[in-house]
């Protein structure tokens, strides 16, 4: 059966929120929306995930922003006075990575993307194309003729967050994708970032824009697939039963959560609020009830109270 109820804890006794608090040993928490918006600390979640550490669970940082190497997150997160390590630091881009040497890829890549996916791939010692922009200055015609020289190497096309997305990438990347054999890897498909007041594209809307005119499905490395952090469960590292995911955006981190058989919490300082809940639970679509969090609170600080 699907889940049908979200409670939201600040609406509980205290009591039943340090019994809650008691229901899980490991906890698996997305970085933008829930820790951060962009490069502004989120309040109380320093303190939060500092403390969750000190009572004895465990912590990992799980992120579908491929911008930044596992390092720079690391910088950024300690830099804000979290106190994670590199083990407890998941990024799509690290798994991006990963994910090519694990198949023993030995060709180059064709990125979409930023420095995060760049230096991923050079840690593993992956060729790739270099990033940055790459517009049309003229005419078609002129452009093919001048800075498209297919480069017979390119056996896999990764698509991240690129702020210097272009037409010229699309032909590029769709080009390399006509031949069947060349992987289509999206590092994550978040529609937009969070971000108050305005609307900032996410990866998502570049890879469905290759993903079209490629005529191809890609294979997403980040949340919602499990495979992302499935390793720590194969490795007897967590138990799924005793996991929490606390996530912003449903269709990513809740749906996670769900595929894992993790425990679920969705804070209000990001994407996805309690009205797009309530709306998932008068849905008829058993594929919206995934996305339905069994606990919600405005934001992470909430919990300090009663830790
Ligand atoms: C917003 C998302 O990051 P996350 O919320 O997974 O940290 C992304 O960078 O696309
Ligand atoms: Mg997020």
């Amino acid at each position: 059966m699907y889940k049908q109820t979200c409670t939201n804890l600040l609406e509980q006794p205290p009591e039943k929120v340090k019994e809650w608090l008691n229901g899980f040993d490991a906890v698996i928490t997305d970085c933008d929306g829930v820790l951060w918006v962009y490069s502004n600390v989120i309040e109380g979640a320093v303190d939060t995930m500092n403390r969750f550490k000190t009572i004895g669970k465990k912590i990992f940082f799980c992120t579908n922003n491929s911008t930044k190497t596992r390092q720079q997150l690391l910088e950024k997160s300690h830099s804000m006075g979290f106190d994670i390590t590199a083990e407890g630091m998941i990024s799509s881009a690290h798994s991006t990575a990963a994910y090519l040497k694990a198949r023993n890829f030995q060709k180059k890549v064709y990125v979409i993307g930023a420095c995060g996916i760049t230096g991923e791939l050079d840690a593993v010692g992956i060729k790739h194309s270099e990033v940055g922009p790459d517009v049309m200055t003229s005419t078609l015609a002129d452009y093919l003729a001048t800075n498209f020289h297919k480069d017979t190497d390119i056996g896999a096309v990764v698509v991240g967050f690129d702020e210097h997305f272009s037409f010229c990438k699309m032909i590029k990347a769709a080009t390399y994708l006509d031949n069947p054999d060349c992987l289509f890897i999206a590092t994550n498909t978040d529609e937009r970032f969070p971000m108050p007041g305005m609307v900032i594209p996410g990866s998502g809307s570049f890879v469905r824009a290759v993903q079209t005119c490629a005529e191809r499905e890609p294979f997403v490395i980040g949340k919602p697939n499990p495979s992302i952090c499935e390793w720590l469960i194969n490795e007897g590292t967590i138990d799924p039963t005793r996991t929490l995911m606390i996530g912003d955006r449903c269709n990513t981190d809740i749906l996670l959560g769900y595929n894992c058989g993790f425990q679920t919490l969705l804070v209000g300082t990001g994407i996805h609020k309690l009205n797009d809940v309530e709306a998932w639970k008068n849905s008829d679509d058993p594929e919206q009830k995934k996305l339905i969090p069994d606990v919600f609170l405005p934001k992470l600080g909430d919990l300090l109270p009663f830790m």
